[in-house]
C-alpha cells in the first residue's frame, strides 16, 4: 500500500492504454488481474485482522479482482464470503469466478460482514448503480466496521469526481495501478477514506501528478535579502487582507517584502519586518521586485483597475488574486509577457474563464492555457494547471481553512516562491504545499494570521 504523493495520475482512458501497453510477451490481461487480486488480498489481510470478510463481485473485470482476491484469502485460512451482483461478463471476471471455489450469495440478500470489499465496479462504470445494487451496498456497507474499495468505490465516475448516485463512505480506497483523478476529485475524494496504491507491474507516466513535498527554496552564505526574494504586495481599500499577503510571504521565507499602500502605514504596529510605502506606479518598476501580489484587498473601484494596470504593464512576475481576477481581462493577461499566476476560487474561476460542464483537471488545463498563466483552481480539490499541460491535484485540504484570509495568505505564500526564483508552476506547488501543511500544523478554528504565522515553521 503505497501512499499516493507525488504519484502520476492517470484518467481511465489513459490506464487502460497504459495496462494494454505493458501486456507484451507472456504477460496478458489474466497476469495484471492476478498481481491485482494478489495485492488486494495482501493489504486486506493486513486491515482485517482475523475479522471475516465480505467481498462483493460485480460483472467485469473490477469483480475479477474481486473473485481472485476472495480466493487467496480463502488459501490464507481467512473468514471470506462472496457475495455477486450479477454473473461474469467479461472474459477475466469468467476465468477469475472459476477459481473462487466457495459460494457465491446473491447480493442483494447477503448478510454483513466486519470487513467490507466493494469489487463490484471500477473504471468501467459507465452509469448509476441499479436501485436494488446501490441498496445493497449501502446496507452492507453502513452494517461493516471497515469499508474497502477495490479500484474505486462503485458509484463514482473515474475522471471527474461526481458521484452518481447516493453513495456509502469508505474506510480505505486501493487504487490499481495508478491514481485516477476522482481519487483526489471532490466530491468522490470525501467518501473515499484513506486512498492507497496497489502496484501491479504497469509503468505508468502523466502530466498530472498528485502534490508532494517540493523543492523549496533555501538560502545559503551568499544569500542577501534581495537575494531570498523580493515581494511587493499592492494594497487597496481593505488593506487588513494585503497585511496577511505581506505577513505570509515573509514567513515563506522572502528576503524582503514592501506593502505599497495609499494612505500610509496602517498595519499592526508588531509587523516591523514589513516595509511599507505610499503606492506610486513606478514603484513596481524596480528591478529588484521578484514577485507582485495585487488582489486581496484591492477593491474593484478606478484606483484599483490603475494599480493592476500599472502591475500588467511592470512586466514582473505576478500574482493575481481576489479582487484583482474581478478586473482583469484574459486578453490583458495574455499580453503580460512575464511570469504569472492567477489564484482564483470556484466563483472567481468560472467569472473569467466562464461555466463548463468540463471536470476540473481539465478546465483548469484549459484556463492555463486560453491565458498563459499558472491557474491555481482552489477548493477542497485544488488543482494546478501551466500552459503547458503539467498539473497537480491536491488531495482534500483542512476544512478549517475556509475561513477570511486564508486565500490572501496562500496568494502571499506563492509570491515568496516566486520572488525567490522558482518557476511559476513549482511556485504555485510550493505555496500550495505550504499552505496546506501550514493548516494541518494549525489544528481547528485557526485565524488566517495564524496560518501566515505558521508557514514559518513547516519550512521544516
Ligand atoms: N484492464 C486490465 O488490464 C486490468 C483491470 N483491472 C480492473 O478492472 C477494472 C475495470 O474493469 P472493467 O473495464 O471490466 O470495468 P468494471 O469492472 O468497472 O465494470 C464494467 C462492466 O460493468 C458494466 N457496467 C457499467 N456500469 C454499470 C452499472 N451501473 N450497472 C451494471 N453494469 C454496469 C459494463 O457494461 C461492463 O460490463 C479496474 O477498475 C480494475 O479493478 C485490474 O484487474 C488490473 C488489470
Ligand atoms: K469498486
Amino acid at each position: 500500500m503505497i501512499p499516493i504523493d507525488g504519484l502520476p495520475v492517470l484518467t481511465a482512458a489513459e490506464m487502460r492504454a497504459a495496462e494494454l501497453a505493458a501486456m507484451v510477451g507472456d504477460v496478458t490481461e489474466a497476469t495484471l488481474m492476478d498481481r491485482a487480486g494478489a495485492a488486494i488480498a495482501r493489504a486486506v489481510a493486513r486491515l482485517a485482522a482475523g475479522r471475516e470478510i465480505l467481498v462483493l463481485c460485480g460483472p467485469g473485470n473490477n469483480g475479477g479482482d474481486g473473485y481472485i482476491a476472495a480466493a487467496m484469502l480463502r488459501r490464507q485460512g481467512l473468514p471470506v464470503r462472496v457475495a455477486a451482483s450479477e454473473a461474469p461478463r467479461s472474459d477475466g471476471a469468467r476465468r477469475a469466478a472459476a477459481l473462487w471455489d466457495g459460494a457465491v450469495e446473491p447480493l442483494v440478500q447477503a448478510k454483513p460482514a466486519p470487513i467490507l470489499l466493494d469489487a463490484l465496479f471500477g473504471t468501467g462504470l459507465s452509469r448509476p448503480l441499479d436501485h436494488s445494487v446501490q441498496q445493497a451496498l449501502c446496507r452492507l456497507a453502513s452494517a461493516a466496521w471497515l469499508r474497502i474499495a477495490v479500484d474505486l468505490p462503485s458509484g463514482v465516475a473515474t475522471d471527474d469526481g461526481k458521484l452518481l448516485g447516493e453513495m456509502p463512505r469508505f474506510d480505505v480506497t486501493l487504487a490499481l495501478g495508478a491514481v485516477k483523478p476522482s481519487h483526489v476529485l471532490q466530491p468522490a475524494a470525501s467518501l473515499m477514506g484513506q486512498v492507497r496504491l496497489l502496484d501491479i507491474g504497469v509503468s505508468t507516466e502523466s502530466q498530472a501528478h498528485i502534490l508532494a513535498r517540493p523543492g523549496l527554496p533555501e538560502p545559503n552564505a551568499t544569500s542577501h535579502k534581495y537575494s531570498r526574494g523580493m515581494v511587493a504586495v499592492v494594497a487597496g481599500s481593505m488593506s487588513g487582507a494585503s497585511e496577511l499577503a505581506a505577513l505570509a510571504a515573509l514567513r515563506a521565507g522572502a528576503g524582503y517584502v514592501l506593502h505599497l499602500a495609499s494612505a500610509g502605514p496602517s498595519g499592526p504596529a508588531s509587523l516591523h519586518a514589513v516595509v511599507r510605502r505610499g503606492y506610486a506606479a513606478d514603484a513596481l518598476s524596480e528591478e529588484r521586485i521578484g514577485a507582485i501580489v495585487i488582489g486581496p484587498g484591492l477593491g474593484r473601484d478606478g484606483d484599483a483597475s490603475e494599480r493592476l494596470n500599472a502591475a500588467l504593464v511592470s512586466g514582473r512576475p505576478l500574482v493575481v488574486d481576489g479582487d484583482a481576477l474581478r478586473l482583469v481581462q484574459i486578453e490583458a493577461l495574455a499580453e503580460h509577457d512575464g511570469s504569472k499566476i492567477l489564484t482564483p476560487h470556484g466563483g472567481e474561476f468560472t467569472h473569467l474563464f466562464g461555466k463548463t460542464a468540463d471536470d476540473k483537471l481539465s478546465a483548469t488545463r484549459r484556463a492555463a492555457r486560453q491565458s498563459g498563466a499558472v491557474v491555481v483552481h482552489k477548493g477542497a480539490d485544488t488543482v494546478i494547471a501551466a500552459p503547458d499541460g503539467r498539473a497537480i491535484l491536491c488531495p482534500e485540504a483542512s476544512p478549517w481553512l475556509s475561513t477570511a484570509g486564508t486565500g490572501d495568505v496562500l496568494a502571499g505564500a506563492i509570491g515568496a516562491m516566486l520572488a525567490a526564483g522558482l518557476e511559476p508552476f513549482r511556485a504555485a506547488e510550493a505555496g500550495v504545499w505550504l499552505h496546506a501543511q501550514a493548516a494541518r500544523a494549525c489544528g481547528k478554528a485557526f485565524i488566517a494570521d495564524d496560518l501566515a504565522d505558521a508557514l514559518s515553521a513547516v519550512r521544516g
